[in-house]
């Protein structure tokens, strides 16, 4: 499938920071669209449904699976979450570039349907630093934290299938490196497809 805007898509363990990052991005990049995911997870303090996700029952969920409405949709520390085509398709064909915050399994089934999507895996500094950022954000219980931590394990061996990887030790330097793929890839975009006609016509070249 090909569509003209850009597609990003953003993984990292629970807690590296990626929808910190993501955040800060958007607020720099009025041409970056963040896609709203749907989840059966519950709502955490300050969450709204429809801001930071679409909060669904399972039964609704899976009926949505069963009608072909997800790009891509995985159960994700005991929940399920998923990508519609909504969320992206039409802001995509206008030629918006996207971002998608998602675990590596609807990062890697991106992919296939998508192959020019910039996959992109954020690490923390160490397992230490990522614990503590799980307990100082408080939004989790003990064993919740326990179970991310696990799953943290299994998520960073998938970091090498990503076009990217970038530490997410100092917040700034991470931004900045984000930033850079960003740029980089809306340059590759516009040398191979977008602009070429009408550079090359401007210049008078074949
Ligand atoms: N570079 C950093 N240094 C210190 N703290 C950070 C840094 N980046 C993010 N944080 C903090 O770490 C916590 C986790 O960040 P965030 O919620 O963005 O993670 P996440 O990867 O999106 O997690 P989840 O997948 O669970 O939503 C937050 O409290 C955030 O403020
Ligand atoms: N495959 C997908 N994973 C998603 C999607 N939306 C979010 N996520 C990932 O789930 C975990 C947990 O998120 P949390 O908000 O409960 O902490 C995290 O890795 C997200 O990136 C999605 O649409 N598809």
């Amino acid at each position: 499938m090909e569509y003209p805007g850009n597609l990003f898509v953003v993984a990292a363990p629970s807690g590296a920071g990626k929808s910190s990052l993501v955040k800060a991005l958007l607020e720099l990049d009025a041409k970056l669209q963040v896609s709203i995911s749907h989840t059966t997870r519950k709502p955490r303090g300050q969450e709204q449904h429809g801001r930071e996700y679409w909060f669904t029952s399972e039964e609704e969920f899976r009926s949505m699976v069963d009608q072909g409405k997800f790009f891509e949709w995985a159960e994700v520390h005991g929940n399920l979450y998923g990508t519609s085509r909504e969320a992206i398709e039409a802001r995509m064909a206008h030629g918006d570039d996207v971002v998608l915050e998602i675990d590596f399994q609807g990062a890697l089934q991106i992919k296939q349907l998508f192959p020019y999507a910039v996959l992109v895996f954020i690490l923390p500094p160490s397992w230490e630093e990522l614990r503590q950022r799980l307990q100082r954000r408080g939004e989790d219980k003990d064993q919740v934290i326990e179970q991310r931590m696990s799953n943290a394990r299994v998520e960073v061996a998938q970091a090498q299938q990503f076009d990217f990887v970038v530490v997410n030790a100092t917040f700034e330097t991470a931004l900045f490196d984000l930033k850079a793929i960003v740029h980089a890839q809306r340059l590759k975009y516009a040398a191979q497809r977008r602009n070429r006609s009408a550079v090359f016509q401007a210049l008078n070249l074949p």
